[in-house]
Parts: structure tokens; sequence; C-alpha cells
């Protein structure tokens, strides 16, 4: 008979198979079974990005930039946008996703670019790091920027985000 106080022998914990449950075009929902460390064989749920390329490190970058100018304190620049899976605004650092064949420093400076208007220069990279990782496989870098605010490119950025293929326009009345 076996001893429910006694523990089991430890084991490498391990993934045995990973099940589809559903799949969008940006998000999939995957039945994660794996070994614990305690030998138990047990699921778990587990959301993954569609988008995660083959040959880059992180799904996304995050970046903290620093606006600096002559007279001025230095800024920290964030952006200000509607989140849909928080159906509210959001104050955060600027951020995307990594396209294909592109470093983390190229991802954020097109980012930064396209979500401030700033042109910055990259100053530090962190370690692929995952900010969720009870949830979710999505990797992150953090790169550091700084952006000289008296150069002409900086003195009055406008965003410059790209196309987003609307699902329903809504017109005001
Ligand atoms: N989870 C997502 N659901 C969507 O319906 N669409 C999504 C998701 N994640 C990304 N996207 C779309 C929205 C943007 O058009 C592009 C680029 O996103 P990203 O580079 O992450 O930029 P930010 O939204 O500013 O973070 O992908």
């Amino acid at each position: 008979m076996s001893n429910p106080e006694k523990p089991k022998a430890s084991t490498t914990p391990h993934i045995v198979k990973e099940e589809l449950i559903a799949a969008g075009k940006w998000v999939k929902l995957e039945k994660t079974t794996y070994v614990d460390p305690a030998g138990n064989v047990r699921t778990w749920e587990t959301a993954k990005r569609t988008t995660r390329q083959a040959n880059t490190e992180a799904d996304g970058v995050g970046i903290i930039a620093l606006l600096k100018r002559t007279l001025h304190k230095d800024c920290v620049v964030m952006v200000k946008q509607f989140r849909p899976p928080l159906g509210c605004h959001s104050l955060e650092f600027p951020a995307g996703l990594i396209d294909e064949g592109e470093t983390a420093e190229a991802a954020a400076l097109r980012e930064l670019k396209e979500e401030t208007g700033y042109q910055g220069e990259v100053v530090g990279v962190t370690p692929v790091t995952c900010l969720d990782p009870g949830l979710s496989n999505c990797t992150t870098q953090i790169v550091l920027v700084n952006i000289n605010g008296d150069e002409g490119e900086n003195i009055n950025p406008t965003q410059q985000l790209g196309e987003k293929t609307p699902t329903h326009t809504l017109k005001s009345r």
C-alpha cells in the first residue's frame, strides 16, 4: 500500500504534449500536458502568440526612452492608447512585436518612431524576459533608448501609426 505522507522521487519537469484548443489570427490557446517536479502528470492552459518569428529571440520589445533636451529635465516617453483587453486607455512604455528578420534594437527604434514620432539611439538591451509565465510563453526584451530632443527631427514629433485593418468603421453623426 502506498504511503500518502511519503514524497515521490523528484523528477526533471518536462512537457509531454501540447494540444491546440482554439486559434485566432493573433493568439492561440493550448492544453499543455507536463510532468511536474514530483513526477505527477498534469495539464496547464497556455496562451501563445501566433506571430512568433523563427529566428528572433523575443516576441516583442518594450522601450524605455529618455528624452534629453538642453535646459530641461530628462523625461521618460510614454504612450496612451485604448487597449481592448482592458476595455480602457492605458499609459504604457512604447512597445510592439518584432518583425521577421528584425533585431530587438531595430524593432525598438521603428516602434518608437511609429508610436511617438521620436528618432532615438539604442543605449542598452536586456536579456529576454517573460512577463506573465503563468499564462503565456510570450517574451519581451526591454530596449533602452536616448532621444536627442535638440535635434531638428525631434522638435515636433508626430505619430506614424501603420495602417490597421478595422473590422468595423463607426461614423460619428
Ligand atoms: N492580441 C492581439 N489581437 C488582435 O486582434 N490584434 C493584435 C494582437 N496583438 C497584436 N495585434 C495587432 C494590432 C496591431 O495592428 C499589430 C501590431 O501590434 P504591436 O506591434 O504589438 O503594436 P502595439 O499594439 O502598439 O503593441 O498587431
